[in-house]
């Protein structure tokens, strides 16, 4: 048995405690990108090759090809599917888009498409006819279709569409297609690029997010989100790096780029609506910049720090400019003005930028000019706002000048990590610094073995390091388990917080975990009766002050059952409790299969000056007392 006490005593809990970590990993396009359509520009493909028709098929006799145009869109979409008709072709014919693995069909969506479209060398005689626009089912089934007119003309023109879904699919493997009678167009090569089908978004967004994948995260009330990544931020080489200014502005000009994770980036996720979307979620962003060290290893010599900071250079924005985007006056700054006519004019709320990600692989020219570089221009331009170095990996820091107050810690190991590693923080000094646990996850079990999906032996760890958050949110702010998201059916990197398919959205085991902790965050730690890491159990106890309510949250890493006793400093005025617990058998994982054999359920307990509780093995649980 375990017997706990609590005073009043303690300390405010951060309002950032708890948010999510993102980048795209499988997770922008084709994933919180509610974009349907995948390749929908062919950017940065090479014409002529098969990966250039990634997702697209030819229907009928018709030819596709990706070319690049003799006269592209714009100069940020040199590329376009060209399509050519034989010479008297009378059945149908078109082309279609398989989507990211599957095209979710729901009936009473209402679908938004555009396309555009040319004809490099148009008849003497102008051609009109109508495309047939139309998702269907592999076997050919037409879930709903419309007709879009054309007329043939060698300058590009922008056809948009809508349509309704009156049935919903029985599988995801459906198909958005263009199709056109053959006569009408026969003889004929057209050219399109830019093909995008969109179905309703979060909060009705134009160019928005996935909904349900939204609804999932805003499940967790996270408080911050931390973008664009992570490895994701920096490129292969600084010219691969994620460049903001390539990312706002109509979709038509952004070239889009070759991610670090293997496959190329769209960048119809942008700056803009990665920041409205993070208003719309009431989250704040922690949003990190480029810092001068790429994948490759290499790092921007000193003598061209500046380019990237603070003077732009042939077309690329440094990252003042991407502060002043964010946080600018649009009366006075070209770059904030961007943001107003892109339908922000107020400023989007701003108060941390993270200096790099993982500098502690590039310590070096982090300490000697890269941190000092970035801090000293940006904290004097934006003395406001606070600068988050990332060349740490635990509380015991390195030195830089000059020294920064926020650091970014990553740790990725095994259950023994986690549940050892408890009292982490509470040995640290209260020396003014504050910690951010950037990145944090149980990834292989402790003999190794790799994880596919969370399980609950390695969810449970987490808990008891989180309620080390708890404890020392003093000195840690923030905290998120990262990744956080991943498509079934292509990753790059497991295990991940959630998991999903073009229709379906599956929340693992710490999913739970940190959901639980940021529903029940409080807003100040109680202290209460010292523990260490030897025991199986950990506890925290945080309180509402407003609702006068208390969390007592309870882990219990062991598989046995152990018992806990509360003592309590008041007798509450309510004398039956409602409690939540995330309990299973080892090795318990949600997935695709058995997307629900750990989910949280609810119980009610006597509360009293004191509360026995029994808690149960491998269990997180949270006991909410109303004085
Ligand atoms: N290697 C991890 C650390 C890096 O910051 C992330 O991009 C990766 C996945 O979370």
């Amino acid at each position: 048995t375990f017997d706990v006490t609590f005073s009043t005593a303690g300390h405010n809990v951060p309002s950032t405690l708890y948010g999510l970590m993102y980048e795209d990993i499988n997770s922008g396009d084709g994933g919180l990108y509610a974009e349907l359509i995948q390749n929908r520009a062919f950017q940065q493909v090479t014409p002529g090759t098969s990966t250039a028709l990634t997702a697209w098929a030819a229907l009928g006799s018709g030819k596709i090809s990706v070319v690049k145009s003799s006269s592209p869109v714009s100069p940020a979409l040199p590329n376009a599917l060209s399509f050519a008709v034989p010479s008297g072709t009378t059945s149908t014919v078109g082309f279609t888009n398989s989507g990211f693995f599957g095209i979710p069909v729901t009936a009473g969506w209402t679908y938004t498409g555009s396309f555009y479209y040319r004809t490099p060398s148009p008849p003497a005689t102008k051609v009109s006819g109508s495309f047939t626009a139309d998702l269907r089912s592999t076997g050919g089934t037409v879930f709903t279709s419309t007709t879009v007119p054309f007329t043939t003309s060698a300058t590009w023109q922008q056809a948009t569409f809508t349509f309704t879904a009156s049935s919903t699919q029985t599988s995801v493997q459906n198909l958005f297609a263009l199709s056109v009678g053959g006569s009408t167009v026969s003889g004929l090569t057209m050219e399109f690029t830019l093909i995008s089908l969109f179905p309703p978004t979060f909060n009705g967004r134009t160019n928005g997010f996935r909904m349900d994948l939204s609804e999932t995260l805003l499940d967790m009330k996270p408080a911050f989100f931390r973008f664009p990544g992570g490895n994701n931020l920096e490129g292969e080489t600084a010219a691969d790096r994620w460049a903001w200014e390539n990312t706002v502005g109509d979709l038509v000009d952004r070239p889009g780029r070759v991610g670090d994770w293997g496959y190329i980036n769209t960048d119809g996720l942008g700056l803009y609506e990665y920041l409205q979307w993070i208003e719309d979620m009431d989250m704040e962003p922690i949003m990190a910049v480029y810092a001068g060290y790429s994948l490759n290893g290499a790092s921007v010599a000193s003598s061209d720090m500046q380019t990237y900071v603070t003077e732009a250079i042939n077309q690329a924005s440094p990252i003042e400019f991407l502060i002043n985007f964010v946080i600018g006056d649009a009366s006075t700054n070209a770059q904030a003005a961007i943001r107003a006519s892109m339908g922000h004019p107020d400023p989007f709320t701003l108060n941390y930028i993270e200096i790099g990600n993982e500098d502690f692989f590039s310590p070096t020219t982090y300490a000697d000019y890269r941190w000092a570089d970035l801090y000293n221009a940006l904290h004097a331009e934006f003395p406001q706002l606070h600068y988050i170095a990332t060349s740490a990996t635990s509380g015991n820091v390195p030195s830089l000048s000059p020294a920064p107050t926020y650091w970014d810690l990553h740790i990725y190991s095994n259950p023994n990590f986690f549940i050892n590693g408890a009292f982490n923080f509470d040995i640290l000094s209260r020396n003014g610094l504050q910690f951010f646990q950037g990145e944090y996850a149980t990834t292989t079990q402790n003999n190794g073995a790799a994880l596919q999906y969370p399980f609950i032996d390695g969810s449970i760890a987490e808990a008891a390091y989180m309620a080390g958050f708890d404890r020392n949110s003093d000195i840690v702010f923030a905290a998120s388990y990262a990744p956080l998201l991943n498509h079934v059916s292509s990753t790059q990197w497991t295990p991940d917080l959630i998991t999903f398919s073009p229709n379906t959205v599956i929340r693992s085991t710490s999913y739970y975990v940190q959901q639980l902790f940021s529903l029940y965050k409080g807003d100040f730690y109680l202290t209460s009766t010292t523990n260490t890491a030897s025991t199986p159990v950990q506890w925290s106890v945080t309180r509402d002050t407003s609702a006068g309510q208390y969390f007592l949250k309870v882990i219990n890493t062991a598989t046995s059952a152990n018992t806990v006793v509360f003592t309590l400093p008041f007798t509450p005025s309510h004398t039956t409790g409602t409690g939540t617990i995330l309990t299973a058998a080892s090795g318990t994982q949600n997935t695709p299969t058995s997307p629900n054999a750990a989910v949280p359920s609810s119980f009610s307990f006597t509360a009293g000056k004191t509360i026995m509780y029994n808690t149960p093995g491998l269990s997180l649980s949270v006991l909410v007392v109303t004085d």
